[in-house]
């Protein structure tokens, strides 16, 4: 962001740049609308013109006792540019909000299709992105057209304004310079104070995302939980607070400055502009002037001066929204942070190799892996372990080409990943991730999600919940499967909320999605089972190795007992490999995986003994 508020040397140049591309949304939007209310902006700019000089008419014909045909002609002309007026105002309201609802259509298609574009992870890490993202998000479709509006305006402006000084012109060259001499000291204080205000909304950036931050904590259904158990509420409210009273401070701060500006300037403006009107009286008086140029004059001293105040406010608002419009024109033009491949890998047949690998998220921080080399055979399950932080969910990432090794080749049956094209590499893979999602949809939508080409076969949707054990749990919904699993909307149009599910069972939805991709050639499981309770991830495990047999399969948890029967178990240690083998293999070398499997099974067995402990005292304590 800084880059683009922060210098106002590169103001102008960037506001620049972010013409065109607002100029191109508007045109690719509503071409046609856009015309139609450039013309009707020329005729509404036209019409105070058109206007004064029928009244000077008027007054000109009762003065020098004109018939009153004439009179009332020119009082009919006047009639019918006030109807011309008000249907020109309510067209061009229409138009406007016709071309807005057009543009902002066009401008989220384009902007969340560049989005959905970025084929890895990278650029959603970014804070500086995000900050982009949603700048472009809440200014890119309405900027465009609050630039055409200000343009419009400013044209309707110009014509007005050179109408009235051309018309002064005509009567006499001096008044027209007192006209334009009574605007400028408005000009020279809206100039002043447009620059101080695009500072000042420079500067209260941070501050009002601060605001919006807490705002959106304590309206978040997510943090609702922790902010009452840990009583944060108040402090979030008077952080909240702290920061609106910072904007406000500063908000006020310009508001008087402005008050003052505005009231000098427009003391200095009626002093001229009254000059002006006592040498216009005066010189009628005297008989050499008309008493219609005294209408004129009046009318045209209010028209310039307003005509000008109105001009600079539009150009300091639209400079201000073309410097918000970079953001949108930056991530529409986002480069992707991964190499697109454009090759494709065919059904596994050989093995995925990892040579190598060296990867770390930014060039600043540490090594997350450092020369890992695996091997994954086709039809063969590898277990993954080691301890938090070691670099598991890392390689995973990896596998599906989130990112790219730093060094080192991963390869598909031969074939480096890095050469595949992204999408048709992950048309292969089924996964669970760690993080896995809850879509706020129907049970079957969430599960249908993942493989698209079978979203409406509902019996393969069944099929996959019941191998991830959930089917019985989505079956007894009220709407069974086309219940809503959440409760931020309502069911179909009606007033019935839908359900919140357990987190287990959120999770075995997240399996069942992966599943219905079961066909493909590496299923990847990332703790599948870390929200389950014992009895129910026993069970899940043994329908995974029945899902895993004879399949290409990486399964990575905390819980060994579910890696036992696994081909292979790779254990990572600060993002090496620090043993393999299997289960029997590694018991054997008493190394790492021997020493927490010991653990665990010693906790279990701790476990165990308790509760044997407390069934023998209770009955003892039993009354025979
Ligand atoms: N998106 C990210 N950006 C920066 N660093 C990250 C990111 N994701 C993970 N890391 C860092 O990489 C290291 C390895 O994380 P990773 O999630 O791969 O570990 P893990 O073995 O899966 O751990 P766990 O058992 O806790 O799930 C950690 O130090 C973590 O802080």
């Amino acid at each position: 962001m800084e880059d683009t508020h922060g210098r106002h040397g590169n103001g102008r140049r960037q506001v620049a740049a972010g013409l065109p591309p607002a100029v191109r949304l508007v045109w690719g939007a509503g071409r046609w609308w856009a015309l139609g209310l450039t013309a009707l902006a020329v005729t509404a700019g036209a019409v105070p013109v058109a206007n004064a000089w029928l009244m000077r008419t008027v007054l000109n014909d009762l003065a020098v006792g004109a018939a009153p045909a004439a009179v009332l002609a020119a009082a009919a002309a006047l009639a019918v540019l006030g109807i011309a007026t008000a249907v020109t105002t309510a067209l061009q309201v229409y138009a406007e909000d016709e071309l807005g609802r057009r543009v902002g259509l066009h401008a989220d298609d384009r902007l969340f299709t560049a989005v959905n574009r970025l084929p890895g992870l990278g650029q959603f890490e970014d804070p500086a992105f995000l900050d982009r993202l949603r700048l472009a998000a809440d200014n890119g479709g309405q900027t465009p057209v609050q630039v055409l509006q200000a343009a419009l305006g400013l044209v309707a402006g110009l014509v007005t304004v050179l109408g009235f000084v051309g018309s002064l012109v005509v009567i006499h060259p001096v008044l027209a310079g007192v006209v334009l001499l009574g605007t400028l000291p408005a000009l020279w204080g809206q100039l002043g104070l447009s620059r101080r205000r695009a500072a000042m909304i420079w500067r209260l950036g941070p501050v009002e995302r601060r605001e919006l931050f807490y705002r959106d904590l304590m309206s978040s259904a997510e943090a609702a939980k922790e902010i009452r158990l840990f009583g944060l509420g108040d402090m979030l409210r008077g952080r909240m607070l702290t920061e609106r009273r910072r904007a406000n401070d500063e908000n006020r701060r310009m508001d008087r400055r402005d008050m003052s500006v505005q009231v000098a300037a427009g003391l200095l403006s009626a002093l001229i502009s009254g000059g002006g009107l006592v040498w216009v009286v005066l010189r009628a008086d005297a008989g050499s002037g008309a008493v219609g140029d005294v209408a004129l004059y009046i009318a045209a001293v209010g028209a310039v001066q307003q005509g000008m105040a109105g001009m600079i406010s539009l150009l300091a608002q639209a400079h201000q929204r073309l410097l918000l419009f970079t953001h949108y024109r930056d991530v529409v033009a986002v480069e992707p942070d991964l190499a697109a491949g454009t090759g494709g890998v065919g059904p596994l047949t050989g093995r995925i190799e990892l040579r190598d690998v060296w990867f770390r998220y930014t060039p600043d921080q540490p090594w997350v892996l450092r020369g890992v080399d695996l091997d994954i055979p086709a039809g063969t399950a590898l277990g993954l372990v080691g301890l938090n932080g070691s670099g598991k969910s890392t390689l995973v990432k990896l596998l599906c080409r989130f990112y790219d090794p730093d060094r080192g080749t991963i390869a598909w049956d031969g074939t480096d990943i890095r050469d595949v094209d992204p999408a048709v590499l992950r048309e292969r893979i089924g996964a669970v991730f760690q993080d896995y999602m809850t879509y706020d949809m129907t049970a079957a939508e969430n599960i249908g999600l993942g493989d698209r080409s079978r979203a409406g076969d509902r019996a393969a949707i069944e099929a996959a919940a019941r191998r991830a054990g959930v089917h019985d749990a989505v079956a007894a919904l009220p709407h069974g499967y086309d219940t809503l699993i959440t409760r931020i909307f309502y069911q179909g149009d009606g007033s019935e909320q839908g359900v919140d599910l357990s987190g287990g069972q959120q999770q075995r939805i997240a399996i069942a999605r992966a599943l219905l991709r079961e066909e493909r050639d590496l299923l990847i499981l990332d703790e599948p089972s870390a929200g389950l309770d014992a009895e129910a991830e026993y069970e899940l495990h043994t329908r995974l190795r029945e899902q895993r047999r004879g399949r290409t399969s990486l399964l990575v948890s905390h819980r060994l007992g579910a890696l036992r029967d696994a081909d292979r178990i790779v254990v990572l240690d600060g993002g090496t490999i620090a043993e393999s083998g299997t289960h029997g293999e590694l018991m054997a070398a008493d190394g790492v995986y021997a020493r927490l499997f010991s653990i665990q099974a010693e906790g279990y067995r701790r476990d165990e003994g308790d509760r044997e402990d407390e069934r023998r005292r209770r009955d003892e304590e039993a009354p025979c």
